[in-house]
């Protein structure tokens, strides 16, 4: 009997599930968008019962589709949008409030309260991290303080925090394991990324309780087995677990130092690996735990942008300029260049390398002829801008000039986006066949664990390319558009402080 690979890839937008061969070539995709919930502007939480209500159901869809029975999964891969923060009754099992998603901003004041008391230095060496709203720590704070109760039971030990990784293996094993990776706890601003442990002196300085945390694992390992009810009484072991852009650095097989891939999902995030070094950033990215595997942990860089796919949605359902994401490569190529127009996606503040929880979105270099196919444009050249800033940034923290950019994630079949991001980095952008990278990323690493492949080297064999995009605008016309680009992020910096 052939066995497959379930991969479970909760996104910010939906949840998948995916089935892999041994080839890991895609068997079959089911997907379901849920509920975005955005109770005051820069506010965003998720619905955790529906995360995990989505998630368990494309898993079983996929395998109805497919035909494959519970009994023919080898393993179970989990991948997730990360630093979204939930905490719950270890009791009943209920969230004792919404997730809290990582693009949320509420917590921008803790931030500053941190920043003022000198938290700064400490945190950035201790955890890679910059202070910002965008990490677990401080929105696990916010609930602890805003949740009638909640200290006093999570002091008592009756209170779990989780990622999303965490809250769907206390699911799947209807509560025996809380475990994380250490992919995962790198992005909680919580977890010492040197010792490898848990933060004493940050989690007193927000009030956590250890007694609240996972126990934290390596990313490719048995955590359990699926409780019998959630599959057809079949326990099938759940052996790999890593953050959706750690995963999508596996999957690209970016396993030697210098390798970097960038994936453009609801925003848009690249990593290089480090290797077993930790390189500290002096220009504005992060430093993460890439995986742990084979008894050690490696490291990446990282360059955070907040909003790339989800400017796409955003001319879709709000401004409703286009009737699906993809037709915006229609929209856009139906004119020569933007005319002068720039937008800034700052909707949640800026992330990498600008960090500033404060901007805000803005749309500039407005004349009488700007039209609906020049804002769809500049939208999209966004994306390509913000990678620019990160891959600069990158290239000067590493002192490696990267010869070619893997893609991957829902935008990169915009071939129009490919052919301006190569035009724009000057460097060849390369997309692979299978781009559903995060989620294989995830399945490789719960195949490892079980023997079903033997190691990294196999993996690399099964990365095949679907279309390299070569760069070929002129120097000239390239800075020139970029320099018009920093003066537009220099507008939107600030704007929520600023009289
Ligand atoms: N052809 C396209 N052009 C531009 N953006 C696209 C295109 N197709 C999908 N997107 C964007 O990609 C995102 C979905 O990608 P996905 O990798 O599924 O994201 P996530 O994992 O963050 O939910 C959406 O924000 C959508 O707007
Ligand atoms: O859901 P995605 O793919 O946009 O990824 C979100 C990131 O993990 C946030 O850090």
């Amino acid at each position: 009997m052939d066995k497959y690979l379930l991969a479970l890839d909760q996104g910010t937008t939906s949840s998948r599930a995916i089935l892999f061969d041994h080839n890991g070539k895609t068997i079959g995709v089911a997907q379901k968008e849920f509920a975005q919930i955005y109770p005051k502007p820069g506010w965003v939480e998720h619905d955790p019962m529906e995360i995990w209500g989505t998630q368990s159901g494309v898993a079983r869809e996929v395998l109805e589709k497919t035909g494959i029975r519970p009994q023919e999964i080898a393993a179970i891969g989990i991948t997730n949008q990360r630093e979204t923060t939930i905490v719950w009754d270890k009791n009943t099992g209920k969230p004792i409030y919404n997730a809290i998603v990582w693009q949320c901003r509420r917590t921008a004041p803790i931030c500053d309260a941190l920043k003022a008391k000198g938290m700064e230095d400490y945190i950035r060496e201790n955890t890679g991290l910059v202070v910002d709203a965008y990490f677990s720590g401080t929105k696990i704070k916010w609930i602890l303080d805003h949740v009638k109760g909640a200290r006093e039971k999570a002091e008592k030990g009756e209170l779990l925090f989780g990622n999303v990784d965490t809250w769907l293996i206390w699911n799947l094993t209807r509560g025996k394991v809380h475990v994380t990776d250490y992919s995962n706890a790198s992005r909680t601003m919580l977890f010492n990324i040197q010792s490898l442990q848990w933060d004493e002196k940050i989690l007193a300085e927000l009030g956590i309780p250890v007694a609240m945390l996972p126990e934290v694992k390596p990313s490719s390992c048995v955590y359990g087995v699926t409780d019998p009810q959630t599959f057809g009484g079949a326990q099938i072991p759940i052996a790999g677990d890593a953050g959706d852009q750690q995963a999508a650095l596996f999957g690209q097989a970016c396993f030697e130092p210098g390798m970097a891939k960038n994936t453009y999902g609801t925003g848009c995030f690249m990593l290089m690996n480090t290797g077993e070094k930790l390189v500290p950033s002096h220009h504005g990215l992060l430093t993460t735990i890439a995986w742990g595997l084979n008894g050690k942990v490696e490291y990446a860089l990282e360059g955070s942008i907040f909003v790339a796919g989800a400017s796409i949605q955003w001319l879709r359902d709000e401004l409703k300029l286009i009737e699906s994401a993809a037709a915006s490569e229609e929209v856009a190529t139906a004119v020569e260049d933007t005319n002068g127009v720039y937008v800034v996606p700052g909707f949640v503040g800026m992330g990498a390398p600008y960090w500033d929880m404060y901007a805000r979105g803005i749309i500039v270099g407005l004349t009488r002829g700007a039209n609906r196919n020049h804002i769809v444009r500049a939208t999209l050249e966004s994306i390509a801008y913000q990678t620019r800033d990160v891959l600069q940034a990158m290239e000067e923290d590493s002192g490696i000039k990267l010869q070619s950019l893997k893609v991957d994630g829902g935008a990169v079949g915009n071939n129009f986006l490919m052919q301006f991001q190569s035009d724009i980095l000057g460097v060849p952008v390369a997309r692979p066949e299978v781009t559903e990278t995060t989620a294989l990323g995830a399945a490789y690493l719960a195949g490892l664990a079980i023997g079903y492949w033997t190691d990294k080297e196999e993996i690399s064999k099964k990365w095949n390319v679907d279309k390299i995009f070569m760069p070929g605008m002129e120097e000239d016309k390239k800075e020139a558009k970029y320099k018009g680009w920093k003066k537009a992020v220099g507008r939107a910096l600030r704007w929520e402080l600023e009289e």
